[in-house]
């Protein structure tokens, strides 16, 4: 690993960067430990202008959306402190495992259906969880449900709130109307069509962004990819090559669709109907909820994980090396 890699510094006098993860759109993120009870965290930062104590808008309003999910039973980072230190604002949070773009990797390419039945399970209740207290993610996408590290390794966590929204107005408790000409925010593969065409979004449209990306978990791809332009993009998503893909596809993902398709933009989303999808195939299937995901027990995919067998412990190499008292 580059030197570069490797950053120490500390912030609020407790807590310590020890390596650079990565850099998001605007921020920049870091693992770290609380000095005080050695647990690991994650820190997302964010350089003030030079002269100024302002937050960054876009971090402040994040820091304030995770503050807001706090009651979570599970499932989102907790935040352990955020606020401006020296010339920066940071987050501090629970560091989380792998995100489940890089678990498809190891998984090589696509999951099997008892995981993507248990990811619904719970990416769905994530959802509902950010709906119930009035706030869409705006971005949902296999990058941004990473699993829990530790005791919470088989929790996936939902996180990066950047582009998180209210859909109800905070004065009046109602649903924000209807508004067209938006620009559409999100991630390009997995947005809804009504963003593709600049409405404004609502719950309906985080769940019609879960479907792309279970159908992509579960496939290993779209019909579009990243050479389709948006244009291309949106009109296969409403037109005949999504319907084409689904018909070749689960009858789970078709029940799910037509529920979409069913809701108008104010209406909440039925997430029971949606989780019994999936509930009846494990049913159907007999298959448990023990949440040992393909990553963790690679049986259930053809070619297994990428981890090679030979790295399973193995004891004629200890008989090689003498270290067997036999
Ligand atoms: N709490 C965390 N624990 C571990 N890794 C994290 C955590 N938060 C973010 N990361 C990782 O840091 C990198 C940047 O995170 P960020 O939240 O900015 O994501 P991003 O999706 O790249 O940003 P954006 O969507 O704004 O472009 C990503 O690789 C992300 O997986």
């Amino acid at each position: 690993m580059a030197d570069d890699y490797l950053q120490s510094f500390t912030v609020a006098g407790f807590i310590q960067t020890t390596h650079f993860i990565g850099k998001g759109g605007s921020a920049e993120v870091w693992k770290a430990f609380n000095m005080l009870t050695g647990s690991p965290l994650a820190l997302k930062t964010k350089a003030i202008p030079a002269g100024t104590d302002v937050p960054p808008a876009d971090l402040a309003h994040e820091a304030g959306i995770y503050k807001l999910l706090r009651g979570a039973r599970e499932g989102f980072p907790s935040i352990h402190w955020s606020g401006v230190d020296k010339d920066q604002f940071v987050i501090a949070m629970d560091l989380l495992g792998p995100n489940l773009q890089s678990l498809k990797y190891v998984c090589r390419g696509s999951f099997s259906l008892r995981t993507v039945c248990m990811l619904a399970e719970q990416m769905i209740t994530r959802l509902q969880f950010i709906h119930s207290k009035g706030i869409i993610s705006g971005d949902v996408k296999p990058h941004n449900f990473a699993m829990g590290i530790g005791s919470k390794a088989r929790i996936v966590q939902l996180f990066d709130f950047g582009q998180a929204a209210f859909f109800v107005d905070p004065a009046t408790n109602e649903h924000i109307p209807f508004r067209g000409g938006r620009l559409s925010g999100g991630t390009v593969r997995y947005v809804s069509v009504a963003a593709h065409l600049g409405h404004e979004i609502s719950r309906r449209d985080d769940l019609e962004s879960l479907l792309y990306v279970l159908a992509e978990l579960f496939h290993g791809e779209l019909p579009w990819t990243t050479e389709s332009d948006l244009l291309r993009t949106a009109q296969m998503k409403a037109g005949k090559e999504f319907q084409d893909f689904l018909s070749q596809s689960l009858p789970e993902f078709r029940a799910y669709h037509a529920h979409c398709a069913s809701l108008s933009y104010g209406q909440a989303p039925d997430y029971a109907l949606l989780k019994d999808l999936f509930r009846k195939r494990m049913t159907t299937e007999s298959w448990q909820y023990d949440w040992r995901f393909d990553w963790e027990d690679g049986t259930a995919l053809e070619r297994g994980t990428l981890v090679p067998e030979d790295y399973v412990f193995d004891l004629r190499f200890v008989q090689r090396v003498g270290l067997d008292p036999q």
